[in-house]
């Protein structure tokens, strides 16, 4: 039986036509899968005719990073969420359990745009309009973490309305060790989101953090177990989450264990599996809300919250664009190339002691100076 809103709108009062507004055709771009969800009430009731867009990053074996083409499909996908009538929310996730996303594809960085800011520079047109894709978006965007978030990722990440992560998922940024300043969106979106003392740590010291410390600093909404050991949900084992402070009232929630405590999260870690269901639910919970809201004021309540975020963001992203391309020439280069080229084993940052002892007598940055930095030049 058709409803009464089927019938009005049955009897035309919407165009026989509908125009597509996207500026771009909606194509299919391996590594990024792009699919409308049914949408579901806060009690669970199947409501016809309406969807939530899921947008997957998949790219498993190289932990999610992006390549060109997938920052491409990604933006296509967020442009034709905007856009799309019948989509409540778009959620932005990765493929597996291990990561999110590791931003930008390191090995790319490496070989095609080290020595080549030129092109490092149309690479970031397309990463800052991407990034500007998500804080323009009509619909709440849920950032699904369901592993490693760290890089350019991190910074797509904090882009986003909310985050939702499992437990077990880190936090990072490929600041300074990895030749680069956070200024994708991360050195924008922290000071206002965390406060610019935690802001200061974060984006500069390259230390990962857990799920649980993101949640205390207010960098993400919500975090769920993800790790099921002998069939119950367990919190991070490898992390305090039983306590806030310690005994000199220090902060410890989401902080690593060290010694005995973490030997025997590792043990418990090694039992276990991984299951995302939690993670699931939540963002299906948070979808849910969305579904009975004016959808107008919904939009405009985002489009006002987002704009400390986002005129910080209009501030600095060309600037910090033309910097990220010329520091290709130097620091990235150096930096980009020590991931590619080195190993777990031989270590992939280069030789830091030595590039500061060159360039204290003046060496300027020549190819063999860089040559000479790689993890393979010490062994
Ligand atoms: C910390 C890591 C993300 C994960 O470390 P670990 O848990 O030890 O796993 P690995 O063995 O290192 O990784 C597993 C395999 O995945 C490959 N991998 C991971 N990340 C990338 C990546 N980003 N690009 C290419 N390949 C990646 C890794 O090589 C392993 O494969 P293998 O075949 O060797 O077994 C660690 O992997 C890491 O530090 N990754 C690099 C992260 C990084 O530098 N990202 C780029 C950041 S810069 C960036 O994204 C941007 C900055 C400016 C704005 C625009 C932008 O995009």
């Amino acid at each position: 039986m058709r409803s009464v809103t089927d019938q009005i709108v049955a009897r035309h009062t919407a165009p026989r036509q509908l125009t597509d507004h996207c500026v771009a055709p909606d194509v299919v771009v391996p590594g990024v899968v792009h699919e409308k969800r049914p949408a579901r009430t806060p009690r669970g009731d199947l409501a016809p005719g309406i969807y939530h867009a899921w947008i997957t990053i998949d790219n498993q074996a190289q932990f999610n990073s992006y390549s060109v083409d997938m920052l491409k499909g990604i933006q296509w996908a967020l442009k034709t969420a905007s856009n799309a009538r019948d989509v409540v929310s778009v959620v932005l996730t990765g493929a597996g359990s291990k990561a999110f996303c590791t931003g930008g594809n390191a090995t790319d960085f490496a070989r095609y745009y080290a020595r080549n800011p030129q092109e490092f520079r149309q690479f970031m047109r397309l990463f800052n309009d991407t990034v500007s894709a998500v804080m323009v978006c009509e619909k709440p965007v849920i950032c699904r973490v369901n592993g490693m978030r760290t890089g350019g990722a991190q910074e797509l990440g904090l882009a986003c309305d909310f985050t939702i992560a499992q437990d077990l998922a880190l936090f990072g940024l490929a600041g300074p060790k990895h030749g680069g300043a956070m200024i994708g969106g991360a050195t924008d979106f922290l000071p206002v989101m965390i406060g610019a003392e935690a802001a200061l740590a974060v984006g500069t010291l390259c230390e990962s953090l857990s799920a649980h410390k993101a949640r205390r600093l207010g960098m993400i909404t919500a975090v769920v177990p993800a790790l099921k050991v002998d069939g119950k949900f367990v919190p991070n084992p490898l992390v305090v989450t039983d306590r806030c402070v310690d005994e000199f009232g220090e902060l410890v929630l989401g902080e690593p264990k060290t010694g005995e405590a973490l030997l025997q999260g590792k043990a418990l870690l090694a039992r276990g599996e991984v299951d995302l269901s939690l993670l699931d639910a939540k963002v299906e919970e948070l979808c849910a809300k969305f579904v009975t809201m004016f959808p107008d004021s919904l939009t405009k309540s985002l489009e006002a919250l987002r704009k400390p975020k986002i005129e910080a963001w209009n501030r600095n992203k060309e600037d910090n664009r033309a910097w990220l391309a010329l520091n290709m020439m130097t620091e990235a280069c150096a930096g980009f190339r020590a991931f590619a080229e080195g190993s777990k084993e031989a270590g992939r940052e280069i030789d830091f002691v030595a590039l500061r002892q060159a360039l204290a007598k003046g060496a300027p940055w020549t190819p063999d100076l860089i040559d000479n930095l790689m993890p393979h030049a010490r062994n």
